[in-house]
């Protein structure tokens, strides 16, 4: 068993299942993230990637199914029993395929944005600008800068943020959901839309934040280059059920992971010509 399935895991569910007007979306889910790992998840269109995370962030409810986040004082806590309001509180964060920052605010007013459940100032001393409340946002604007450093954009701290180009406002909403100081970041494909250089960078992102071992996170992404590079493990599903979960190069060479990436015809095309190449003779005119 990988090390990172073992306690003290950081998050895991257990036969998750999920259904829409007698429609299956998840059936029996399961998933290990390790503590401050990246775990991805991958599978073709409709496979149930967004209603896993959905679940995880409690939106959908499922109809089976656990999910235990371990807590600050070394136990756990089964998430489906949190009040959905109180998730932030507990550490979880994400962000959604489509950016959703506010276009009036410049760069590092968007980050602070993410710090609003932090706050701890009084209505009235924030009123009167008062001494605790200028500390708390000195501190709050402190940290979101570091925030910026570690995904590249502090150069662009107060630019507007509509001035960016798409693939630093992916970043900004990245950096967003870093300054609710997270222990769980759920990141739904955030490399979509973006160019090569502008997924580097991402990828850059998110590795820095592994690095600096900030918090665990979770990744659905259609680009493999980038879930090799950054996943620790990957978890593969097709038709709402898991078909692996395991390490990258474990998951690309797996047979069902092959073909339901490629279809059965590519797949009994591929054993044809490495039938063929075994046989010395040349594919193209087998
Ligand atoms: N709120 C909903 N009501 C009805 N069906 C839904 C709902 N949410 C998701 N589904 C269905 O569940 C299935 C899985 O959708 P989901 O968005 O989770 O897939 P996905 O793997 O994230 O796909 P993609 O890669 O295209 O984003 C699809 O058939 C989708 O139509």
């Amino acid at each position: 068993m990988n090390p990172a399935m073992q306690p003290p895991w950081f998050l895991r569910g257990e036969g998750l299942s999920l259904s829409f007007g007698g429609v299956q979306v998840l059936a029996d889910v399961s998933f290990t993230l390790g503590h401050q790992e990246v775990l991805g998840i991958v599978g073709p269109n409709g496979a149930g990637k967004t209603s896993l995370l959905n679940v995880i962030s409690r939106i959908y409810e499922p109809s089976a199914g656990t999910i235990q986040i371990r807590s600050p004082d070394g136990g756990y806590l089964d998430l489906l029993k949190l009040p959905a309001t109180q998730l932030a509180r507990h550490g979880v964060a994400r962000t959604f395929q489509n950016i959703e920052i506010t276009p009036d605010l410049s760069v590092l007013d968007n980050v602070l944005t993410g710090r609003h459940h932090l706050e701890r100032t009084m209505f009235v001393e924030d009123m009167l600008w008062l001494g605790r409340s200028r500390r708390a946002d000195r501190v709050a604007r402190e940290q979101c800068r570091e925030v910026l450093d570690l995904v590249g954009l502090s150069r662009v701290a107060a630019a507007p943020v509509t001035t960016l180009p798409y693939g630093m406002r992916k970043r900004v909403e990245l950096a967003r959901a870093l300054a609710m100081q997270p222990r769980l970041l759920l990141l739904d494909e955030p490399a979509a839309g973006l160019n090569t250089h502008e997924t580097d960078e991402i990828a850059a992102a998110i590795e820095a934040v592994q690095q600096a071992r900030i918090c665990s996170q979770m990744l659905i992404e259609h680009d493999m280059e980038l879930v090799t590079s950054v996943c620790d493990q990957v978890l593969v599903l097709n038709y709402g059920r898991t078909i692996v979960q395991a390490d990258p190069h474990t998951v690309t060479s797996h047979p069902e992971v092959v073909a339901a990436y490629l279809g059965p015809a590519a797949q009994s095309e591929i054993d044809a010509v490495v039938r063929t190449v075994a046989k010395g003779s040349d594919p193209s005119t087998a």
